[in-house]
């Protein structure tokens, strides 16, 4: 695990691309200007002496994103990385509130409004809300891993435009975690597939919702049996040495 990287080499290439000028929402009003910051990616990414990238989980519920992206967080913070894990169930929790998290605090018409569920419009905002955190993550050097179903590949294909117009090329990488179907029923860690087939939950991705599956993702992780999480998170770790995004200190 000693391939060139690190910011000495790669991290230089964002000044021009990152805080120097503004993101993708440049033009987003009139009177709304952007304001460059004092301190550069590159100074962050140089303290951590690491990239900021974005590793971007998507499968079925039950695939094993959060199980994988847990354990990469494990390997990464033992290697002396500095990276950070958003998961969907946890980020639903805060920031993507459902209506009923909002109601009390902020009342009925505040909860409608930016509360969020899982039709296709709300999981679009929800995506939208979580890129964002995410290329503000990496821009502070962060290695940022995302466990979110994000079944559309519109939205998926929107958050790494974002993030590599924030920073550079080859700063997102989507993994594909492909485990089937049928795996993931049996699986069913929350009992949630139970629900969704009872008729208990609407728009259970898989059951009566759509999964787009990644076109050409980055990492592609195919279910095969006896994988264990462990070794899905050393496949990654490796494919992230393998592209340049991430430099083993020890
Ligand atoms: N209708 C429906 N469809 C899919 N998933 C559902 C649904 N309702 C609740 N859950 C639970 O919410 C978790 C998915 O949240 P996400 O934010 O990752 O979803 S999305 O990216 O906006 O599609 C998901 O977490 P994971 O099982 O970890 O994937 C489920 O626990
Ligand atoms: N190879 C594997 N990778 C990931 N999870 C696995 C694997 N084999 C079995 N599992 C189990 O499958 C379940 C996956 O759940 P979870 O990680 O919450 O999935 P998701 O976040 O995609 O909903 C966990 O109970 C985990 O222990």
């Amino acid at each position: 695990m000693n391939q060139p990287t690190g910011p000495s080499s790669q991290s230089t290439q964002a000044s021009s691309s990152s805080e120097l000028s503004p993101p993708a929402s440049e033009g987003i009003s009139q009177n709304i200007v952007w304001h460059e910051t004092t301190v550069d990616r590159v100074a962050r990414e140089s303290n951590l002496t690491q990239r900021g990238t974005v590793v971007w989980f998507t499968g079925l519920s039950g695939c094993g994103k959060s199980t994988i992206a847990n354990e990469l967080d494990r390997l990464l913070i033992g290697r002396g990385a500095a990276s950070t894990l958003l998961d969907g169930d946890n980020v639903r929790h805060g920031l993507c509130s459902p209506p009923s998290g909002l109601a009390e605090e902020h009342g009925d018409e505040f909860a409608a409004r930016f509360g969020l569920g899982f039709s296709a419009v709300d999981r679009e905002e929800n995506i939208r809300r979580i890129g964002a955190v995410s290329s503000l993550m990496a821009n502070a050097g962060l290695i940022t891993l995302a466990a979110f179903v994000s079944p559309y590949r519109r939205d998926r294909d929107r958050v790494r435009r974002m993030v590599e117009a924030d920073g550079r090329p080859g700063d997102f990488l989507e993994v594909f975690v492909d485990t089937p179907l049928e795996v993931c029923k049996q699986r069913d860690p929350k009992g949630l597939y139970k629900k969704a087939i009872a008729g208990e939950i609407a728009n259970f991705t898989g059951i009566s919702d759509p999964y787009e599956a990644p076109e050409s993702p980055e990492i592609h992780l195919r279910f095969r049996e006896g994988m264990t999480p462990a070794d899905a998170a050393v496949e990654i770790l490796q494919a992230m040495v393998d592209r340049g995004v991430f430099q083993s200190r020890s």
